[in-house]
């Protein structure tokens, strides 16, 4: 790849770390094999490769699951997580975390707040959504762009106490698509309807009036807007059953403003790409967790005036991202 063009900025990107100090295991089917230990030196090459770089990451965008759920069964989610942060530590530049299941199955909703992983404290107050514990926000890290990071998990069985309303509401729709008594088990063998899962999640009415707020606010200053998530909502971009509940309402609205560019997001842990009809991108990061020590799974983007592009490593492809 020619990057020998000076970028206006870059930053790093990376998903599914899913660290854990465990042997070797596999997925729930017993169809991909995951690296628990070896995610850390995964991640620690992605570290050493953006510190290498000639035009080196402004921030870093970390996508979510960033520890395993098992951590919790051995009492070691605090270690895990210190573990994990202090090498993203060893790269010194900002890290927005995005929250997905594995935050939840290791915390709160209440602790993540309090936590390094609330990465809020980046950018202005009046940036940041405020509403009923939802950890959404923007930032612009150079005039003209925009970032929004959105809560995937905001209605949910995951990170909601039962007496949340959102608890309720989320239990309503999965048992409105899904009959199983194990919740995570998907109500059909193929198609859309697979995502009815507790594992995954969706956004509440608020959050998307506050996402159609922002955007309306970025199409009034000409901006461009990447918006981050740990599920995806582009059938096309992702296995169907990564994708958030209300993925078509996220869509609807991304579609009604000018300034949407691209949408990343992690979960699927096998990737995805694919350009919609509007012209926005839909990046799905593979997932560290499930590349083999001798690979590599991450990125640096490259943002100019008229494209992003994105320096793949390993499993992940580089592309060049024209702006609708
Ligand atoms: N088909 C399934 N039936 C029942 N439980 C499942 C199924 N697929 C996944 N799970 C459970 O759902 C949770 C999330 O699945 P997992 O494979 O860990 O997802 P992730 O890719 O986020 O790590 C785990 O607790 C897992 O055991």
């Amino acid at each position: 790849m020619d990057n020998s063009e000076k970028p206006l900025f870059t930053f790093g990107v990376i998903a599914d770390i899913q660290y854990a100090d465990i042997d070797d295991g596999y997925n729930f089917k017993r169809t991909r094999k995951r690296y628990y230990r070896n995610s850390l030196q995964l991640l620690h090459k992605a570290t050493k490769e953006w510190s290498a770089e000639r035009f080196k990451p402004n921030f870093i965008l970390q996508l979510g699951d960033i520890i395993d759920g098992f951590n919790k069964k051995y009492e070691a989610s605090e270690r895990a997580l210190e573990t994990v942060i202090k090498e993203f530590n060893d790269y010194p530049a900002v890290v927005h975390h995005v929250w997905g299941n594995h935050e939840f199955y290791n915390f709160s909703r209440t602790t993540l707040l309090s936590s390094v992983l609330n990465s809020t404290a980046n950018t202005d107050a009046a940036n940041i959504i405020n509403t009923d514990q939802i950890y959404a926000y923007h930032f612009s890290p150079s005039p003209k762009f925009r970032f929004i990071t959105l809560d995937a998990y905001d209605v949910s069985l995951i990170g909601r106490e039962e007496s949340n309303s959102k608890y309720n509401q989320a239990m309503k729709l999965l048992r409105e698509h899904n009959s199983n008594d194990d919740l995570n088990h998907p109500p059909a063998p193929a198609g859309m309807e697979q995502r009815f899962v507790k594992f995954n999640g969706g956004f509440s009415q608020s959050q998307l009036d506050w996402l159609e707020k922002v955007l309306c606010l970025a199409d009034e200053r000409q901006e461009k807007v990447i918006i981050i998530s740990h599920l995806p909502v582009h059938p096309e971009s992702t296995d169907p059953i990564c994708l958030a509940w209300n993925y078509d309402e996220v869509l609807s609205i991304l579609h009604s403003h000018k300034c949407v560019v691209c949408f990343m997001a992690g979960h699927d842990h096998d990737g995805g790409y694919h350009r919609d009809a509007s012209g926005v991108h839909h990046l799905t990061l593979e997932g560290v967790i499930e590349t083999p020590p001798d690979s590599d799974a991450f990125g640096t983007v490259y943002v100019y005036e008229d494209r992003m592009v994105l320096k793949g490593n390993g499993r992940t492809h580089n592309r060049t991202l024209m702006y609708p």
